[in-house]
């Protein structure tokens, strides 16, 4: 696929990560040459905040660029070679529900975890879905790297409906883990570790992490993590303000309790979900999720600075930055299109890659990455609890799929009473019920 510059659109236009993407595109363009760029989005009013900002940005630092913005699929996805998806179905406002809704019955209320990321896996389907069909309808060559949550359910809906489909589910959770391991080490960021990692999206574990010339790292790590969990390895740079948000803070903090259940590895920080679910209860605010901390910082902040480049006409002084992380989307559509063979952890199917464990599953594993699309690094055999944590929340999310698909009732009712953060059928039937009545709008008829 190498070509001398490439066309890429975002889908989710008008996601608040949107400008920190389009940034870095910028930023990046001396390996990764982007000459057109197109918003995409459902909701017109939303995305154009968002754009006509980037649009000056864009003016301003690189009139060359070719940029615009729609809400018409075909204009979004003609003559593209890359598709960044972020979407989030239902907004700010669902995502408010999902986290309420299980909180009223004394379960966990998360974005993409137990019930909430359920309810949100619901919604996200069909939408990914639809943005796939249109990319394969006006630019069938090109890939589409999703990052639109919760990316555990939207991966596995993707094998089971599209499973020849040119799409990669990713995450930067661990990205930013190893970032943050990557200071406990006195080392940069993640670019200067090589890593080992299974599990399911927001549910894995590293196994083994080295420098760049091979020194284990791993016991350095252990006693961080014993001590301190992932505090303490926070960097200090720009574009990471999200994580001086309280809820980020504890989360890392406890870390270090998960990490105390099998001291052999190191945990994903949204484990805690899952081991430690009437903790989770017991620490949030029924009436202020972080849906509200979301709306009240950074969708405020982003959309504030939108605003005011539109007002004041220029975008110097606004504010906008790069979003670091982002770096590895771009990282990974590099491997893709010039072949580097680099190594990424992508959500794929299975295949062996956790020799004990269910083939079918869409498990997080290192894989390489070339123009032909991925290779997956085995892992070996899981251990027993591993084992048992992946075999429950692996079927909670096929079950979601396939209830999805059949409009079940009752499979989706078995998802939720076999999630790890709630206690029994009863409770799950209840916020089943409350779901359903919230999500009309959105979720395919259960019967
Ligand atoms: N995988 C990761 O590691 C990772 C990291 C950060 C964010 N995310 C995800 O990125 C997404 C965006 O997050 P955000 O907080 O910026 O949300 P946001 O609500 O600010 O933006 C999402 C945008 O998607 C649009 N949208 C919704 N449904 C759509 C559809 N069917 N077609 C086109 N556009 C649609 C909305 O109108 C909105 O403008 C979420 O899914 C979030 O969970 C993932
Ligand atoms: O609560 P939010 O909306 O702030 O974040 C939820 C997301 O958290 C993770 O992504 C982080 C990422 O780890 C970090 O490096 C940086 O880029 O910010 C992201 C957003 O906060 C998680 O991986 C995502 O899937 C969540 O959507
Ligand atoms: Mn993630």
């Amino acid at each position: 696929m190498a070509k001398s510059s490439y066309a890429v659109t975002i889908a989710g236009g008008g996601s608040t990560f949107t400008p920190g993407i389009a940034l870095m595109l910028l930023k990046e363009h001396d390996r990764f040459p982007v000459d057109k760029v197109i918003f995409y989005d459902n909701d017109a009013e939303r995305q154009e905040i968002v754009a006509k900002a980037c649009e000056i940005y864009f003016k301003e630092n690189a009139p060359e660029l070719d940029f615009s913005y729609t809400t018409d699929p075909e204009e979004a996805f003609t003559g593209i070679d890359f598709v960044l998806a972020h979407i989030r179905v239902g907004k700010y406002a669902m995502r408010e529900l999902d986290e309420k809704i299980p909180l009223k019955y004394g379960c966990v209320g998360q974005e993409t975890c137990g019930a909430g990321g359920i309810a949100y896996g619901m919604r996200s389907i069909g939408g990914v879905i639809e943005i796939l069909d249109y990319m394969e309808k006006y630019s069938p060559d090109a890939w589409m790297l999703n990052y639109s949550n919760p990316a555990a359910i939207v991966a596995e809906a993707c094998r089971v409906l599209r499973p020849n489909s040119k799409i990669i589910n990713i995450c930067d959770m661990p990205i930013d883990l190893m970032d943050k391991m990557a200071v406990m080490c006195g080392l940069n960021d993640h670019r200067d570790l090589q890593y080992s990692y299974y599990g399911l999206n927001h549910y894995g574990w590293f196994t083994k992490i080295f420098d760049k010339q091979g020194n284990d790292l791993m016991p350095q790590i252990k006693e961080h993590m014993a001590k301190n969990g992932y505090l303490d390895g926070i960097s200090h740079e720009e574009g990471q303000e999200q994580h001086i948000d309280e809820s980020w803070v504890h989360t890392f903090g406890k870390a270090k309790d998960v990490y105390a259940i099998d001291p052999e590895t190191i945990p994903n920080t949204y484990l805690k979900y899952y081991t430690f679910p009437d903790y989770v209860v017991e620490t949030s605010n029924p009436d202020y999720t972080r849906a509200n901390e979301v709306m009240d910082g950074r969708e405020k902040k982003v959309f504030g600075a939108c605003r005011k480049v539109i007002e004041t006409g220029t975008a110097e002084g606004a504010g906008f930055e790069a979003d670091a992380h982002a770096t590895y989307i771009v990282d990974l559509a590099c491997a893709l299109a010039e072949n580097t063979g680099e190594r990424f952890l992508l959500i794929v199917p299975n295949d062996g890659a956790v020799s004990n464990f269910d083939e079918t599953a869409m498990v997080e594993v290192p894989c390489i990455v070339g123009s032909n699309g991925y290779e997956k690094i085995c892992q070996g055999k899981v251990p027993q609890w591993q084992k048992g944590m992946l075999e429950q929340q692996v079927s909670v999310e096929k079950l979601v799929v396939q209830a999805w698909v059949e409009g079940s009732y009752q499979k989706l009712w078995q998802a939720l009473s076999l999630s790890a953060t709630i206690p029994s059928a009863k409770v799950a039937k209840q916020i089943l019920d409350d779901l359903i009545e919230a999500n009309k709008d959105y979720w395919p008829e259960l019967k």
